[in-house]
């Protein structure tokens, strides 16, 4: 099986500054300043094949952004090695660039005041690509992502939406093979999302790309991924199929009723109570089967009830949930 990306024993420590306590620590810190290291990725190994989707996932701090920044060549591993389509990223940056797409929710490639085509016109030039490879690839993104209404539009004037959908066509217009996506629908609305969901499947089986996806949002995971790869303080603690990981899971939902007097313990079928406060009660939805339909027929008869809410597990909770629920799973 061909790898796209290969990370072998890799790990990453930071120089950060050692602040002494005490009353003179803070004297003693600027004058003769100790630096420690702190590891932000550790002996973390894993493959993805060519044309997988895979979502890196962790709570913050986790190590997520420390990785992608070294497979995408920015950062260097202190010790390990990462290798996309054979090539070291860090040592072989240029040729590496050409393979890569890359986009920050957070952060824009594009140029502010300048129109959206403007963009594009320097990326032709960045990577010297033809005249047919530009145009063809332009026309097929300007179509997938409906860009054609706003392509003369200044960026600054565009909504988030528009935005994310222009960031995507530019990170993929010199064709890259793997493409990655840092928390690429952090902001927009619910349309907004689905919409950029419904385009990374198309592009992704159209084009077989390798996705590599961090999100908070576990519908984007769910929706785009077909792997998961989870970290936490540095270190690999699942890596596996969604389904593998629902079957590790558990209970994927949660269900948080507020009250408004005190209220004793309260059953409710399909669900297990994990917290049970007078006022609030959360409960884990055991059951697959129990849909929202079901716990609302069940709570309608009981008065009392000021709120409630059934909302998905937080990445939080799920690394909870793979500790809780046994030992670290690995199944490529
Ligand atoms: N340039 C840096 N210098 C020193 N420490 C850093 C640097 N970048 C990250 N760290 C530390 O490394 C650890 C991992 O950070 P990283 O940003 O990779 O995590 P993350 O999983 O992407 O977090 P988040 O979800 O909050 O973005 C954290 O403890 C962070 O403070």
């Amino acid at each position: 099986m061909e790898f796209a990306i290969e990370v072998c024993n890799v790990t990453k420590t930071y120089k950060i500054a050692n602040n002494r306590d005490g009353n003179t620590g803070w004297f003693h810190s600027l004058v003769k300043p100790e630096r420690k290291e702190l590891t932000a990725v550790s002996d973390l190994s894993f493959q993805v094949s060519t044309g997988d989707s895979v979502g890196y996932l962790g709570p913050n701090g986790a190590g997520k952004s420390t990785m992608i920044k070294m497979m995408t060549g920015i950062l260097v591993p202190t010790s390990g090695t990462i290798e996309l389509r054979g090539r070291q990223p860090h040592l072989h940056r240029k040729e590496n660039a050409q393979h890569i797409g890359v986009v920050f929710g957070q952060r824009s490639q594009l140029w502010w005041e300048l129109p959206v085509v403007d963009s594009f016109e320097l990326h032709k030039i960045m990577y010297s690509l033809s005249n047919y490879c530009y145009e063809r690839n332009k026309n097929y993104l300007l179509q997938v992502l409906e860009i054609k209404n706003f392509w003369n539009q200044s960026v600054r004037q565009l909504s988030l939406g528009q935005r994310m959908r222009a960031e995507l066509a530019l990170a993929l217009i010199h064709e890259p093979k793997i493409l990655f996506l840092d928390e690429p629908t952090i902001g927009l609305d619910i349309e907004a999302k689905e919409a950029v969901r419904k385009i990374l499947r198309q592009i992704q089986s159209e084009r077989e790309l390798t996705i590599i996806l961090t999100s908070h949002d576990l519908q984007d995971i769910r929706e785009i991924c077909s792997k998961v790869i989870i970290v936490n303080g540095g270190e690999l603690i699942f890596e596996g199929t969604l389904d593998t990981l629902r079957a590790q899971m558990g209970p994927e939902r949660r269900l948080v009723i507020t009250f408004a007097k005190p209220t004793g313990e309260l059953r409710i079928a399909g669900t297990a109570l994990i917290s049970n406060d007078k006022f609030e009660k959360h409960y884990l939805i055991q059951d697959r089967a129990t849909s929202s339909g079901n716990i609302l027929a069940q709570l309608k008869d009981i008065d009392n009830i000021v709120d409630f809410s059934v909302r998905e597990l937080t990445i939080e909770e799920i690394v909870k949930s793979v500790y809780r629920n046994g030992s670290i799973v690995k199944c490529s």
